[in-house]
């Protein structure tokens, strides 16, 4: 999941973006990009690291204009450690375009070379995200004659993007000397929402992933974009906007409320916190079912993302709620690391248990969900460390057994614990005493009993379902492949080859 804003003010804007990208570094820890409009030119600066790392003031000093584009990155195509790939991304025809993007494409390699034999444009990286830039390009570059680039010929473009494009994606993109282009694909599985601040010198809008980067740069949330939708804002502040898909439906990515998301963010009109809140509602009448009163002498969350649903549990269940782990909060977020080595350091050095409150207790852990398993394999052993009597272990997601293709980076089943093993073999692998996951129903419950008018979501890493139609079994297994055997980058190529000439000497 990455996290994307876009910008058109009246007054310097690379301060605002930079503090947008602060708000929504949840949801990418690994690269960090502005690309900033002024007149006809573009002004960029990206590079791998976190917002704070990666920003310097003569950087920032380097981003003029008043209107501009920024991404944090969380990597699910191409080669997570090149920075070639953090985004934004720039092409210079037709009329200079820079694009952020959060999703995955699931057509991006037949479309790159789609794009090689019949458009001839050359498509440098790894990244699906160059690809969608490079479509949106030729589209546009289709849908306009001469200089001018009105709000419908733009639209035009979109409307072709989407019927060449499959996967997920929520996009803001600028065209030099004109706006910002900001669309969502027509499932809208990735979130994006506009918002806007009336100043003295006249409306300027700012769109992103999350409402809480509108929010904490005081800004008014106006909507969220829908499905399909396009939305251009002219350099002037002027908004348009069209439905560009034909056949759009909404289809909320349920993995966001879940974990991505922020808990103070609104996406599709549920406050996520409030799905979460209703996550501990409906796994604790799943545990009432299931256990006796004294079976359990306190609950405790899994910090951070697991809080409000652990929270609610206790209450209803009546049980003591308390902090049994304190969070580093120096260290990011572990599920969005890149491999597995990484992750599981991160967890002992990011949580540690007070003994006290474990010392001959029978302590219920919650955590928003398993996934690889790394943290609740750690936690538990924790907590037996400081002396639990007896370990149960919930989750208020049900299990993650199938890959990921819509932008969560777990592309292969073999990575995921529960993938193809019964939940008494994932309460056995994780060593606790008993384990209850949510069940699904009552995941999709809690999102519809926030807003009703969501009855439809994306899924698939819980029930197998992909909802874009395109996935195929043979899909899934050469994603799996490519995984498995990544292609070498040049320095271990160059690694290997002194390794292979070292050899030769000895
Ligand atoms: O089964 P796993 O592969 O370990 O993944 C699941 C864990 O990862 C996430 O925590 P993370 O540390 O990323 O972030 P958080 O602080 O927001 O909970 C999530 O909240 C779970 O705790
Ligand atoms: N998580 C995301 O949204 C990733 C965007 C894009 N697919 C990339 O890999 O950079
Ligand atoms: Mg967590």
């Amino acid at each position: 999941m990455c996290g994307i804003v876009g910008v058109v003010s009246h007054t310097p804007v690379n301060q605002l973006i930079y503090d947008a990208l602060l708000l929504l570094q949840h949801r990418g820890q690994d690269a960090a990009g502005i690309a900033t409009n002024h007149g006809s030119h573009f002004s960029m600066y990206k590079a791998n690291g976190l917002v704070r790392d990666v920003f310097r003031t003569r950087n920032m000093r380097s981003l003029p204009g008043n209107s501009g584009v920024g991404q944090v990155r969380y990597p699910t195509a191409g080669n997570a450690s090149s920075e070639e790939e953090a985004q934004p991304f720039y092409v210079n025809a037709p009329f200079g375009i820079t694009l952020a993007h959060n999703g995955n494409l699931t057509n991006w390699e037949q479309l790159k070379i789609d794009m090689f034999k019949n458009d001839r444009r050359h498509i440098n990286t790894e990244s699906d995200s160059e690809v969608l830039l490079n479509v949106l390009a030729h589209e546009i570059q289709n849908a306009t004659t001469g200089y001018s680039l009105d709000p419908a010929a733009m639209f035009r473009a979109v409307a072709a993007l989407h019927k060449r494009v499959r996967g997920s994606y929520a996009v803001v993109a600028q065209i030099a000397g004109h706006g910002l282009l900001a669309f969502r694909d027509p499932f809208g599985i990735r979130p994006l929402c506009i918002g806007f601040n009336d100043t003295e010198q006249g409306t300027e809008y700012l769109v992103a992933s999350e409402s809480v980067a509108l929010e904490g740069l005081g800004f008014r949330f106006l909507r969220d974009v829908i499905p399909g939708e396009a939305i251009f804002i002219d350099n002037d502040g002027k908004l348009y906007n069209q439905q560009c898909a034909e056949n759009p439906t909404l289809n909320p990515c349920a993995f966001e409320f879940v974990y991505f998301a922020r808990p103070d963010s609104i996406i599709d009109g549920a406050s996520v916190y409030a799905t979460r809140l209703k996550m501990g509602e409906y796994l604790a009448e799943k545990i009432k079912r299931q256990f006796t009163s004294g079976d359990i002498d306190v609950v405790m969350p899994i910090p951070d993302s697991s809080r409000p649903a652990a929270m609610e549990l206790a209450l209803k269940l009546n049980i003591e709620y308390r902090e049994g782990f304190i969070k580093n909060r120096y260290i990011g977020r572990t599920f969005i690391m890149p491999g597995q080595g990484v992750r599981r350091k991160s967890v002992r050095q990011k949580l540690n248990a007070i003994a006290s409150e474990f010392k001959g207790k029978n302590v219920l852990l919650v955590d928003d969900s398993i996934v690889r398993g790394t943290t609740s394999r750690e936690i538990v052993q924790m907590a037996r460390e400081s002396g639990a009597k007896k370990v149960i272990f919930a989750s208020a997601a049900p299990p993650v057994k199938y890959p990921n293709v819509y932008g969560i980076d777990m592309p292969t089943s073999s990575e995921l614990i529960a993938y193809g093993r019964t939940e008494e073999e994932v309460c056995r692998e994780i060593t606790a005493d008993a384990l209850v996951y949510q069940d699904l129903d009552a995941l999709k419950r809690s999102i519809s009993d926030v807003n009703p008018a969501l009855k439809s979501f994306e899924a698939s890493c819980f029930d197998g379902i992909y909802i874009t139609g395109d996935i195929s079994r043979d899909y899934l297994d050469r994603v799996e492949y490519a995984r498995n055997h990544p292609k070498p980058q040049n320095e271990d190529v160059i690694r290997s080859q002194l390794n292979l000439n070292l050899a030769k000497v000895d």
